[in-house]
């Protein structure tokens, strides 16, 4: 479903590559997790792979279609959830949901419909008109998520989705990636909740300094290491316990 090939990123005024001739496969409707410390460079991949930002060399494919070749099909096939917000906070939910509807040619009935559906999907049906600046973080999120999705799109890119969020939050976007991902949606998504992680992915890859420490079913790589318990021993054993503080 996707296909990295020696992917790397050198930002201009770096004085390192960000990400390093990573190559991986990405199983269609998998859930795969990309895992790391701060600066790891999980973000640099995600938005090369959503096409945010250009790679200084490598490639990659998704369901078999390049940027290069099929840029406005792949806008299609693929949904991003960006780590920061994306939302006008002046508009209501609903107005936000319009635009970015819109912004795929979705319109008229058809896309109102689904926006109250999907709202109520999220528990904000009684929040549709009111303002994105009086939402709280867990609110936002879930509208941030539903405006990358009414397309309906085979794989979801999300960059920390549950960060900052109540723990009631949490649990409906998880529950609504399953969903997702029940009815055929392939997610990639990054975390640094590794017990979400554990249970949420079918597979994960530790990244560190821009490239794959590992990679597996949580299950395996916690088997594979002495005195791992959890993802969170192997995360610690494989990627070091000092601070990874960055600006
Ligand atoms: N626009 C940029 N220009 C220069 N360097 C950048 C830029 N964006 C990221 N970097 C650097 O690239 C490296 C990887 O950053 P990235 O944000 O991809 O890591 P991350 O794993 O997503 O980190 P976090 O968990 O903190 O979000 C870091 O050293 C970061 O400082």
């Amino acid at each position: 479903m996707i296909s990295i090939n020696q992917l790397s990123k050198k930002y201009e005024d770096a004085e390192d590559y960000s990400v390093k001739n990573l190559s991986l496969e990405i199983n269609e409707n998998e859930i795969f997790g990309l895992l790391g410390p701060n600066g790891a460079g999980k973000t640099t991949l995600i938005s090369m792979l959503s096409s945010l930002i250009k790679p200084t060399s490598g490639s990659f494919s998704i369901d078999e279609l390049t940027f290069k070749e099929h840029k406005n099909k792949l806008k299609k096939t693929i949904g991003i959830v960006p780590q920061e917000y994306a939302l006008y906070p002046t508009m209501t939910a609903y107005e936000n949901l319009w635009y970015f509807g819109n912004m795929y040619g979705l319109k008229g009935v058809n896309l109102k419909k689904d926006i109250l559906d999907q709202l109520a999907v999220l528990g904000l049906e009684s929040f549709a008109h009111k303002k994105i600046q009086t939402f709280s973080g867990g609110m936002k999120r879930r509208v941030n998520l539903l405006a990358s999705i009414l397309h309906k799109p085979k794989v979801l890119f999300l960059d920390e989705p549950t960060v900052g969020v109540d723990v009631q939050s949490k649990n409906v976007i998880i529950q609504h990636l399953q969903k997702l991902n029940k009815n055929g949606t392939t997610i990639i998504y990054t975390s640094h909740h590794l017990n979400e992680a554990e249970s949420f992915c079918d597979r994960v890859a530790i990244i560190d300094k821009g490239e794959i420490v590992i990679k597996g079913t949580p299950a395996q790589l916690i088997s594979n290491l002495e005195n791992a318990t959890n993802l969170e021993d192997v995360f610690l054993q494989l990627t070091g316990k000092e601070l990874r503080d960055h600006a």
